[in-house]
C-alpha cells in the first residue's frame, strides 16, 4: 500500500493457465492492467475509487473467463459474461479488498470499506436477478429428518434444512440469514463415502484382482450391495436415496423418438449403450463366480442402472486431507440442488486441520431461500442425460456445437494473430443470450473465420474488420447465408408434432420435449440473427 494513495493488486494469470495467452490479449486489447492505483485526498476520491473498482471488476472478469466464454465475448464485451465468472470476479475482488485492510491508515481503511460494501451488495443484487425460483411444496421430509440428525451426530454442522421441492425433489432451505464467506454446511471426511469404503467389504478382494477394473465401478458394485445392507454404516443415507432417479439414461423409447434432430438423442443412446456393454461384461460373470458375494437379485440391470444414475447424479470429486483427490458421496450435501447462479461455487477440498468439507457461500442466502450448489459449467444435454433437469433461465453452456472445417492447429502460426484465427472449434448459442455482442450476436470467432473462409480470392480482407467500418457486403452477405443454408435443415430435421401438450405426458417425454424446445430456439434465434444482419446489410 503506498503512502499517498492505496495500491491494490489482482494476482497474475498463472502460467499453467491454458487459456493464458487468449487472456493476455484481451487484457492488452482493453489496456487492461492487474494493478489499481486510487487517491485517498480529495472531494472527487470516492467517485474516483468507484471507478477504480469497476475497473477491477472488469479485469478479474478477463481473469475467470472459461473457454466457452471467452469464444463468445464480443470484442467490445466488458460481462458480466455468465453468472459463474461474475461471482468469481466479484468473490475476488472483495478478497483482494478485505486483505488489503490490515496495517493501513484509517482513511484509507474507510475507502476500503466503502468498496467492500458495494462488492457484497453488487453480488446481492446480482443474485437476486438471477435467482432460481422454486415453489417449496413441503418442508418436512421425515427420512431427511432422520439424515440430518444422523449427520449432525456424526459432526455435520450446517444452517441448512431440507424441503421439498415442486419438479426438483428435495433441496436444501437456509434456516438463518448466510452470509458472503460465510459456511453454510460442514462435513466431516469421515462420513464422505469414497474408495476408503472398498477395503471394509467382502467383495474387494474379488473386484481388486480383476483386470480392467476401476476404483468407480468397484464403488458402483459395493452401492448396488450396500443400499440393501441392514447393518451398513450408511444405512440412513441409503434409505434417503430416491427410489427412481429419472436421468436422461432412463428415458424411455418414446422420449428418446421425440429427442431425434438433436444431439442429445445420440448423447443418451451411446450412453446407454456405454452402459450396458459395461453392466454385459461384469455382473453376469461375477454373480456366477462368486453368488454368495454378488447376489443375482441385487445385480439386475436395473439396479445397475440406479447406481449409475445415483453416481453420476451424485457423485463429488473431493481432494481428501492426504492430498488425494476421490469421487465421493456426500450425505447431506447430496441434497443441494443446482443453479446457473449458485450460492456454493467451490467445495471440493477437505480442510487440512478441521478434516471437515466445507461449502461457504460466494453470494448471499436468506432465511426460508433455498441453497444452490453449482454442479459445474454443464450445458442442457448434460444436465438431461446424467441429472434429468433442466435448469431455469439462460444457461451460458447451451450450446450447439458446429461441423465446420476449421484450421488445422499447424497452419495457425502462419496466419496472423486474430479474434478468430486461433480457434479450432465453432458453435453458437442464443444470439444475446447472456451477453449481447455486436457481430449480429452471433460469437466473433465464427464469423472471422466464415469471414476468411468466403471472401473472394482478389479481396483481401482481414479477418478483424468484423469492428472496421468498411463493410465488404457480398463476403457479409456470403457468410450470413451460409450459415442460414446450415440451420435451416437442422430446423427441419425437428419435427414439431410432439411439442404440443406435454399435460398428462410421463416424465420423461415432458423433459424431452423441453429440452427440444430449447434447441430448437437456439436454431431459430440464429436463422432470426442472420435474416436481421441481411435486412442490414440490404440498407447500407
Ligand atoms: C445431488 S441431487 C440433489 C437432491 C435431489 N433434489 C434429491 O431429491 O435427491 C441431484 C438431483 O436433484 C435434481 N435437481 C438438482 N437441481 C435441480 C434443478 N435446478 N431443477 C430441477 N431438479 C434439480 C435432479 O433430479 C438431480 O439429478
Amino acid at each position: 500500500m503506498s503512502e499517498g494513495g492505496i495500491t491494490l493488486s489482482l494476482p497474475p494469470l498463472l502460467e499453467k493457465d491454458p487459456l493464458i495467452a487468449k487472456k493476455q490479449k484481451v487484457l492488452q486489447a482493453r489496456s487492461i492492467t492487474l494493478e489499481f492505483q486510487i487517491s485517498v485526498s480529495g472531494l472527487a476520491c470516492e467517485d474516483e475509487a468507484l471507478q477504480v473498482l469497476d475497473k477491477m471488476v472488469q479485469a478479474a472478469r478477463v481473469l475467470y473467463l472459461d473457454e466457452l466464454e471467452l469464444y463468445f465475448a464480443g470484442e467490445d464485451d466488458t460481462g458480466p459474461f455468465s453468472p459463474r465468472n461474475e461471482l468469481e470476479s466479484l468473490n475476488l475482488v472483495l478478497d483482494v479488498l478485505s486483505s488489503s485492510h490490515q496495517n493501513t491508515t484509517n482513511e484509507k481503511q474507510q475507502i476500503l470499506h466503502m468498496l467492500a460494501d458495494r462488492v457484497v451488495k453488487m453480488i446481492e443484487s446480482f443474485g437476486i436477478k438471477h435467482t432460481e425460483e422454486m415453489m417449496i411444496e413441503k418442508d418436512k421430509y421425515d427420512a431427511n429428518d432422520l439424515l440430518l440428525k444422523w449427520g449432525e451426530d456424526n459432526g455435520v454442522r450446517t444452517k441448512l434444512q431440507i424441503a421439498h421441492y415442486e419438479g426438483a425433489g428435495r433441496g436444501a432451505v437456509a434456516v438463518e440469514d448466510v452470509n458472503v464467506g460465510e459456511i453454510a454446511l460442514e462435513v466431516p471426511e469421515s462420513i464422505l463415502i469414497s474408495e476408503e469404503v472398498l477395503s471394509e467389504s467382502d467383495m474387494f478382494q474379488v473386484l481388486n484382482g480383476t483386470d480392467g477394473m476401476t476404483t468407480e465401478t468397484m464403488l458402483l458394485l459395493w452401492s448396488m450391495k450396500e443400499r440393501y445392507n441392514p447393518n451398513s454404516r450408511f444405512r440412513v443415507y441409503f434409505d434417503s436415496l430416491p427410489q427412481e432417479f429419472n436421468t436422461g439414461l432412463s428415458f424411455g423409447i418414446d422420449a428418446l423418438s421425440v429427442l431425434e434432430g438433436t444431439l442429445l438423442f445420440e448423447e443418451i443412446l451411446q450412453a446407454k449403450q456405454h452402459l450396458h456393454e459395461q453392466y454385459e461384461a461384469i455382473c453376469p460373470v461375477l454373480c456366477s463366480t462368486y453368488p454368495d458375494i454378488f447376489l443375482p437379485t441385487l445385480y439386475t440391470w436395473d439396479k445397475f442402472l440406479w447406481a449409475c444414475e445415483l453416481w453420476y447424479s451424485n457423485g463429488i470429486k473431493v481432494v481428501f486431507a492426504d492430498r488425494k483427490l476421490r469421487m465421493c458421496l456426500v450425505p447431506i450435501a447430496g441434497l443441494l440442488n443446482h443453479s446457473l447462479c449458485p450460492h456454493i461455487l467451490h467445495y471440493g477440498k477437505v480442510d487440512q486441520v478441521s478434516k471437515l468439507l466445507k461449502f461457504t457461500l460466494s453470494r448471499p442466502c436468506k432465511e426460508g431461500e433455498q441453497c444452490y450448489l453449482s454442479y459445474g459449467s454443464y450445458s442442457g444435454s448434460h444436465l438431461v442425460t446424467f441429472y434429468g433437469f433442466l435448469p431455469k433461465g439462460e444457461n451460458p453452456y447451451d450450446v450447439i456445437p458446429l461441423d465446420i472445417d476449421a484450421p488445422k492447429v499447424e497452419d495457425l502460426s502462419s496466419q496472423p494473430s486474430t479474434s478468430g484465427s486461433d480457434w479450432t472449434t465453432h458453435m453458437v448459442r442464443k444470439p444475446g443470450s447472456f451477453k449481447k455482442n455486436g457481430n449480429y450476436g452471433l460469437p466473433p470467432p465464427l464469423l472471422a473465420h466464415l469471414r476468411a473462409a468466403l471472401q473472394e480470392d482478389d479481396i483481401v480482407l482481414h479477418p478483424e474488420m468484423s469492428n472496421s467500418s468498411i463493410i465488404n457486403k457480398e463476403n457479409e452477405r456470403a457468410v450470413l447465408e451460409t450459415l442460414i443454408s446450415i440451420f435451416d435443415p437442422m430446423m427441419e430435421g425437428l419435427t414439431d408434432a410432439d411439442c404440443h401438450d406435454s399435460g398428462d405426458s410421463s416424465w420423461d417425454i415432458k423433459l424431452a420435449q423441453e429440452f427440444k424446445k430449447l434447441h430448437r430456439e437456439i436454431i431459430s434465434s440464429v436463422i432470426a440473427a442472420c435474416s436481421s444482419g441481411l435486412e442490414m446489410l440490404d440498407h447500407l
